[in-house]
């Protein structure tokens, strides 16, 4: 299949832009950068507010693990306030002509002075990191949920703070040509996708802003000294989750749901029409459900015993099933007869445990599994690779794309064969193992045990013995081995939202290997990142944004660092 990758050549700098971005841009040397900082004071208002909710989420996934966190109960505090309003937004997106509102005052008021219910008018600038909208109302920053660059809307202010504002749509006056009608029918309620409302093109125009607007922000960096490569998208950017973790629960009217929770609220929607997962996991979890709600199970997280979360894997290139039934017990009335019964009706669910949760917290898995039939595994493969994924192993959640991440992170690496390579937070070790075949030798890092043995157990796999596994954090096993005299030539990093520990980056500044691969699914932390080792000496070679998750504001990238005088 053809790659979707952006027109536009190498840097991506001759891309031409919205009108007055370049008068903004200074030609004298070093005024960029000044020009970033007070564009930062300017508008750091926004940032402050999304940046605090985004960091408690970050902080969630930092403690929980890349996807062991519930997926809604993430989403529901990256969502914060302005949220409330996005499912009424969506409803509200088309352009009304009411003499109601017609009537209402516009606001003329200082910024301060707002309040919620009057009337702005609010040209958006770009998306924000929740995928709302961002404009700005006498130089701040409003977030209005469901607008899409380039639109003029007259909005409703929902919320006022010292630095930013939050509005709902209230009439679109200038409508973007990238706005569609959502392809899900859940779209509104579920909040799992952000921009189904955008098409494709302009989904991936905004991503790349996004990554330019993290650069000017945190690491100072204007559009035209970060080298970024247009973006890689998907040709077909729909049903490429391999993977479902769906809440149990209660329909309104009775009977069992089994879906994610609507932002904010502890509503389940039910995601069978989701038009981003697989329509294997998509078909068997309706399955499931029906067959759990006839075999009595009860659902919850009551103490006696209870189906909280089922969670689905597939390995696309077979349509095999990994079922993990989460449970507040090992055993829950009704659980042998739905086990007797998917084994019967569902034979490509070819594994089924049972993971034992008692906490409260969002993260989805608790620590004890248990296999109830069939393989303890599921295997799958990427490239030429094949992996055996035990049930709470983290894997992409977007194969197709991950392919295109892990190639990047070698064309990256440039690795002759003789290379000592260390990839820190290395996971179930995918990119080490991707690594492997080119390098001397791959040191992976990684905390949580489950992952480097399963790590360990692909390596033997796919017969890779250069590549060894090590339990503990990287900010702290990297720092141990350089005392010891190890001396990587590539460090390659792929950490948390929240980017990567400063100690981790103090030894990468003194080791100085001569690349610095840095794959990351938060622009912010990256381009925080990037700043302490600019600082360090080392130069940006490319920023390639990768869009592992389409219909949703997330953009991954693979960034390039060399040490300045090293061979580029
Ligand atoms: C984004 S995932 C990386 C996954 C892997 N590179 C892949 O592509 O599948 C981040 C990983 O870092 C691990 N992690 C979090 N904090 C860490 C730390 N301080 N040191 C080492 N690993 C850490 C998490 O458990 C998680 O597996």
């Amino acid at each position: 299949m053809r790659e979707h990758r952006r027109n536009g050549a190498g840097s991506g700098n001759g891309r031409p832009d919205a009108p007055g971005r370049k008068d903004k841009r200074s030609t004298e040397p070093g005024k960029g950068a000044a020009h970033a900082v007070a564009k930062r004071e300017r508008s750091g208002a926004d940032r402050a507010g999304a940046t605090k909710v985004h960091d408690d989420a970050d902080r969630a996934e930092a403690k929980w693990g890349h996807d062991g966190a519930n997926r809604a109960g993430v989403k529901r505090m990256r969502a914060g306030a302005d949220r409330a309003g996005s499912k009424r937004v969506r409803a509200a997106a088309a352009p009304r002509a009411s003499g109601r509102e017609d009537a209402v005052r516009i606001a003329d008021a200082a910024a301060d002075e707002l309040r919620p219910g009057d009337r702005i008018v609010v040209t958006i600038k770009r998306i924000g990191i929740n995928g709302e909208g961002v404009g700005y109302y006498k130089r701040k920053a409003v977030f209005v949920p469901g607008a899409l660059p380039g639109e003029v809307v007259k909005a409703a202010v929902t919320g006022v703070d010292p630095n930013r504002l939050t509005a709902r749509i209230a009439e679109i006056e200038k409508r973007s040509p990238h706005r569609v009608r959502p392809a899900c029918p859940v779209y509104d309620r579920c909040g799992g996708c952000q921009l189904q409302h955008m098409d494709y093109a302009g989904q991936l125009t905004a991503k790349e802003e996004l990554v330019r607007e993290a650069f000017a922000r945190y690491a100072g960096l204007e559009e035209a000294e970060l080298p970024l490569r247009p973006i890689i998208g998907m040709d077909e950017p729909w049903r490429y989750r391999n993977k479902a973790q769906l809440q149990a629960g209660h329909k309104p009217g009775g009977g069992l749901a089994l879906g994610l929770y609507e932002p904010g609220s502890r509503r389940l929607v039910d995601i069978a029409g989701c038009a981003v997962q697989h329509p294997a996991v998509s078909a068997a979890a309706e399955r499931i459900r029906r067959l759990a709600e006839r075999a009595g199970v009860p659902v919850g997280a009551g103490p006696d015993g209870a189906l909280r979360t089922v969670v689905l894997r597939v390995a696309p290139e077979s349509g095999e099933l990994q079922l993990t039934l989460v449970a507040s017990a090992e055993q829950f009335p009704g659980r042998d007869r739905l086990v007797e019964a998917i084994r019967r009706e569902l034979p490509q669910i070819t594994s089924i445990s049972v993971n034992v949760n008692r906490g409260s917290s969002p993260l989805v898995f608790g620590e004890r599994t248990r296999l109830l039939w069939g393989r303890p595994d599921l295997e799958t493969r990427l490239g030429d690779l094949r992996f055996k994924l035990s049930p709470r192993a983290f894997f992409q959640l977007n194969p197709e794309q991950t392919v295109k991440l892990y190639d990047l992170a070698r064309e990256a690496a440039a690795l002759t064969g003789r290379e000592t390579v260390v990839d820190a937070y290395c996971g179930t070790g995918t990119i080490a193992l991707w690594l492997a075949p080119h390098a001397r030798e791959v040191r992976g890092i990684e905390t949580i045990r489950e992952a480097v043995d399963d790590a360990e157990r692909n390596a033997r796999l796919n017969g890779w013995t250069n590549a060894r596994f090590y339990v503990g954090r990287a900010e702290e096993l990297l720092p141990r081995w350089v005392k010891q005299g190890f001396r990587p030539d590539v460090i390659l990093v792929d950490p948390p939202r929240t980017g990567c520990d400063s100690a981790l980056l103090r030894t990468v500044a003194d080791v100085k290997p001569a690349r610095f691969v840095y794959v990351s699914c938060n622009p912010s932390t990256l381009a925080k990142d990037c700043r302490v080792l600019l600082d360090a000496g080392y130069r940006i070679e490319w920023v390639q944004p990768v869009d592992m998750f389409p219909q949703t504001s997330h953009v991954e990238c693979v960034i390039l660092l060399v040490r300045k005088g090293a061979d580029g």
